[in-house]
C-alpha cells in the first residue's frame, strides 16, 4: 500500500524533511500547514523538491474551525478557505484535511455542519479539490468519527468525506468498528498514530505523547483492518506528534515511522478482511519468535572483575579463542563470552545478545525487510558469518539457527573445563538493556517487529536519580525475554546506565550459598527492606533471615513467587540470579527499586 507521512512527526526544516521522508522510502507526506508557513521555500519549490524526490504531496492540513458557526463567522471561514485552495493549487495537492471546530462552533446542529460543509464543498471543488473532515477527540461539539461521518452524509457532496485519525477514535475508546459502515470511497485519508495507554486529557496526550505503529498500546492492525474491509483505497499515513521524535535525528525518525508502518502492513495482513485491496497489505517474512537466548556478550579492554563474578556464580570457564581476545563461559544453557578485542579503554558494558531462531534465513530476511542497519564484524566465537543486526540502543542482535551444530563453535575455545554436569543455574532468564531516552520507543518498535517479539505494558521504577521507565518484550513462552529501561538522565558516564543479564535457577537460596562459599559479595540488601518483606508476605523468620544473610531479595503475587539475588556493578554491567515458582511473570518491580537506591549508595559511598 502507499505509505506517507505527515510532516510533523519529524525534526528539521521543510526540505530537510522531504529528503528524509524520500530516503526512508516514503512514497508521500502530508504537508503540516506551519511547516510550510515557515519555510523560506516557494510552493512551486517544495513542488519541484518533492517530484525530484519521488514524493506525492498526498494532503494538506489542517484546517481549523469551519464549521457549527454563525453566518458571519462562516463567511470568513470560506475567505480563508479560498486562500488555502489557491494555495492547494500551487502546490498541487487535492485534499485539504478540515478537523472539527474547537475554538469558533456555536451551533450544536448537525444540519448546519453538513450545509457549512456542502458549501465549502462546492468552493472546493471549483478549485479541484476535496475536503476530509476530521473528528478531533476535543473538539467543541463533534468528537466521534461516528458523528463526523452523519454530517459528512448529511453534506452529501461529492468533494466531502470523511479523515480517520486512529488516535482521535481509539483514544477515545470508541469502537472502530462501524468505520465498515462508511462506503470507501467517502474515507478519503486515513492517519494513523499509537500512543501509549495514559491516563490525561485527550489533547495533551495528542500533542505530546503520540507514537509510531507497534511502539505504543492501540490495536492498530484490527483499526486499519476496518478500514480496509470498507474499502478505503488511499494512503496509509503517519501522523505522530511527539516530543521526543520532534527533537531526534530526521532520518532516524523518518526511517523508524517506516518500519513502524512495514510491520503494521503485515500485522493488517494477517487479518480475514472482506475486501482485500489489490494493492496489498504486504507481508512480511513471518518468524517465531526466537527459542532462546543464544550468549550474551560482555566488551571491555579488561573483562578480568566479569570473569570473577562468573566464576563466583557457578560458571565454568570454557576456555579461549584460539585467534581473538574473547573467553566463554557456560552454565546450564547460559553462555557469556567475555571480549576484549577493540575495546581500548571501554569500562565492561553488555554489547552484543544471540538469540536461537527456528529459521535463520527467514528471521534475517525480515529483519533486512525491516530495514534493521546490519552489522558486519567477524563474530567472536564462530568462523561462520552470523547475520547481527543493530538495535537502536547500540546492542548488537546475532541471529543463531537453533539447529546448527553446537559443538563446532565452542570448540573454537581452548584451554578451557569441562561444563559441570550438575549447574545451579540453568540458562538466561532475561536480559537487561539500557535506553538513551530518546531511543527508547524505537527500540522498543525494532525488538518487537524484528524478533516478533511481544510487548507488554510499561512501568515506573523509583530510582535515586530519577524514575526508570521499564518495559519487557518477550515471547509468548517467556524463553526469550528483554528488559528496555530508560535512563534518567543523570546517567552520563562511561558506563552508562548499569545493564544485566539475570540466570536462572531453581533454587536462588542455593545459588547465592554456593556462590558466597566462592567469594561473592552480593548487592548488600538494607535491613529495612527485611523488615519491610515481613509486613508484606507472611514468610518464615528463619527464612527472611536466610535471605537477609545472603542478600536474597523477595517477590509474591497471585500466580507464584520471585526470588533473586544480585551481584555488585562491574563497569556498566552486573549479574543477577532468579528462581520464578508457580507462574510468577514479573520481574520484582518493587525490589528493582531497592537494588536501584543499593546501587547507587554503592557508587556515591552514600
Ligand atoms: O492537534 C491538532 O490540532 C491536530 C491537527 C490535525 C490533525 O489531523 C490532528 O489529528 C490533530
Ligand atoms: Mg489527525
Amino acid at each position: 500500500m502507499r505509505t506517507s507521512i505527515a510532516t510533523v512527526c519529524l525534526s528539521g526544516t521543510l526540505v530537510e524533511k522531504l529528503h528524509a521522508c524520500a530516503e526512508a522510502g516514503f512514497d508521500g507526506v502530508e504537508i503540516f500547514e506551519p511547516d510550510l508557513i515557515g519555510s523560506p521555500a516557494s510552493p512551486e519549490e517544495i513542488v519541484a523538491l518533492a517530484h525530484r524526490l519521488g514524493l506525492t504531496l498526498d494532503l494538506y492540513q489542517p484546517f481549523r474551525d469551519a464549521e457549527g458557526v454563525t453566518e458571519e463567522e462562516f463567511g470568513d471561514v470560506l475567505r480563508r478557505a479560498r486562500a488555502k485552495f489557491r494555495l492547494m493549487q500551487r502546490l498541487g495537492i487535492d485534499t485539504m484535511l478540515v478537523c472539527s471546530n474547537v475554538g469558533t462552533a456555536t451551533i450544536d446542529d448537525d444540519e448546519v455542519s453538513a450545509a457549512q460543509l456542502r458549501r465549502l464543498g462546492d468552493e472546493a471543488a471549483a478549485h479541484g479539490v476535496r475536503l476530509a473532515y476530521e473528528a478531533l477527540a476535543w473538539g467543541r461539539f463533534v468528537d466521534d468519527y461516528r458523528r463526523a461521518w452523519r454530517i459528512v452524509e448529511l453534506a452529501d457532496h461529492p468533494a466531502v468525506g470523511v479523515c480517520l485519525d486512529s488516535f482521535h477514535i481509539l483514544s477515545r475508546g470508541h469502537d472502530p468498528a462501524a468505520i465498515e459502515q462508511i462506503p470507501g470511497d467517502k474515507i478519503f485519508f486515513l492517519q494513523l498514530a499509537d500512543a501509549p495507554a495514559l491516563t490525561m486529557d485527550v489533547l495533551s496526550w495528542s500533542r505530546h505523547h503520540r507514537l509510531f505503529p507497534g511502539e505504543g498500546a492501540f490495536d492498530l492492525a484490527t483499526f486499519v483492518g476496518h478500514c480496509l474491509a470498507a474499502g478505503y483505497r488511499g494512503p496509509m499515513s503517519l501522523e505522530v506528534f511527539n516530543d521526543v521524535f520532534r527533537q531526534t535525528d530526521v532520518l532516524r525518525t523518518a526511517k523508524q515511522a517506516k518500519r513502524s508502518l512495514t510491520w503494521l502492513e503485515d500485522q493488517a495482513a494477517r487479518l480475514p478482511l472482506q475486501h482485500p485491496r489489490p494493492d496489498g497489505p504486504v507481508r512480511l517474512p513471518e518468524v517465531a519468535p526466537p527459542v532462546a537466548v543464544d550468549f550474551v556478550e560482555v566488551k571491555a579492554e579488561d573483562t578480568s572483575d566479569v570473569d570473577v563474578l562468573l566464576r563466583q556464580l557457578g560458571f565454568t570457564f570454557r576456555g579461549s579463542h584460539r585467534s581473538k581476545q574473547v573467553r566463554l563461559w557456560t552454565q546450564g544453557a547460559a553462555r557469556v563470552v567475555c571480549n576484549e578485542q577493540q575495546a581500548r579503554d571501554q569500562p565492561p558494558t553488555l554489547a552484543a545478545v544471540g538469540f536461537e531462531v527456528v529459521d535463520l534465513a527467514t528471521s534475517a530476511a525480515r529483519a533486512r525487510a525491516l530495514d534493521a542497519p546490519a552489522v558486519f564484524r567477524r563474530t567472536h566465537a564462530r568462523d561462520e558469518e552470523l547475520p547481527t543486526f543493530r538495535a537502536p540502543d547500540g546492542t548488537e542482535v546475532f541471529l543463531a539457527s537453533v539447529a546448527r551444530d553446537e559443538a563446532g563453535w565452542v570448540t573454537e575455545f581452548e584451554g578451557g573445563e569441562e561444563a559441570s554436569a550438575a549447574p545451579l543455574l540453568t540458562g538466561v532468564d532475561h536480559v537487561n538493556l539500557a535506553q538513551p531516552w530518546h531511543s527508547y520507543d524505537e527500540a522498543v518498535l525494532f525488538y518487537s517487529s524484528v524478533l516478533s517479539l511481544e510487548s507488554g505494558s510499561s512501568q515506573d521504577v523509583a530510582a535515586p536519580t530519577g524514575l526508570v521507565r521499564s518495559q519487557v518484550v518477550r515471547s509468548n513462552d517467556g524463553a526469550v525475554r528483554l528488559a528496555l529501561n530508560v535512563a534518567p538522565q543523570a546517567f552520563t558516564h562511561p558506563a552508562g546506565f548499569p545493564q544485566h543479564m539475570a540466570f536462572s535457577t531453581d533454587d536462588a537460596l542455593a545459588a547465592a550459598r554456593a556462590a558466597r562459599s566462592r567469594g561473592l559479595r552480593p548487592l548488600p540488601i538494607p535491613a529495612n527492606y527485611y523488615d519491610d518483606l515481613f509486613a508484606r508476605f507472611d514468610l518464615d523468620p528463619a527464612v527472611v533471615e536466610d535471605m537477609q544473610e545472603l542478600g536474597v531479595l523477595y517477590d509474591r503475587d497471585g500466580t507464584g513467587d520471585f526470588t533473586h539475588f544480585y551481584t555488585e556493578t562491574v563497569g556498566g554491567v552486573f549479574l543477577e540470579v532468579v528462581q520464578r515458582s508457580g507462574s510468577y511473570e514479573g520481574y520484582g518491580a518493587t525490589n528493582a527499586s531497592v537494588r536501584l537506591a543499593a546501587q547507587h549508595a554503592r557508587s556515591t559511598g552514600a
